[in-house]
């Protein structure tokens, strides 16, 4: 599975830390879409490029991250095809995954801590769709955009 990491000023480190997390999986790859300094951007910018890299086919997930992760989410959300949820515990990450197919986890740099934000990553990366019931929500959740 590939997967696409962006971050704003407000989560570098978290994303660089998160980069490592992910390199305990040897069945992962990652591309890193910026930012690489902390020189302050504006994070939707940042979600296009994540979001992008998802609808072309490129990476099948993203991990998308500012100072609170609202405003990454928000803007991730604004793509057709994606569906990114902002999480705050293991709990939240692994319901994204089982009844939302969550393709992006949004998490706010300012706001999780290093030790959280691993296991969450960990949940995320592993779990699976439930399907059923779910896919009939997530189908709905999918067609709004049509309308
Ligand atoms: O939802 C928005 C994010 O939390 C941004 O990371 C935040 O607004 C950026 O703030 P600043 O420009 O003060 O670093």
């Amino acid at each position: 599975m590939k997967i696409v990491i962006g971050c704003d000023q407000g989560a570098l480190e978290l994303k660089n830390y998160i980069k490592e997390v992910l390199a305990e999986f040897t069945d992962i790859t990652v591309e890193d879409v910026g930012t690489y300094t902390a020189d302050s951007v504006d994070y939707p910018d940042i979600a296009e490029k994540i979001c992008a890299k998802i609808t072309s086919g490129e990476a099948e997930r993203g991990i998308a991250l500012c100072g609170t992760g609202i405003g990454i989410s928000i803007a991730c959300n604004k793509v057709d095809g994606i569906r990114a949820a902002l999480c705050h515990n293991v709990f939240t990450a692994r319901m994204s995954r089982q009844h939302n197919d969550a393709n992006v986890l949004a998490m706010g740099g300012r706001d999780i801590g290093f030790g959280p934000a691993a296991e969450m990553v960990r949940v995320w990366v592993a779990e699976e769709f439930l399907g059923g019931r779910h896919k009939r929500r997530v189908d709905k959740i999918m067609a709004i955009a049509d309308k």
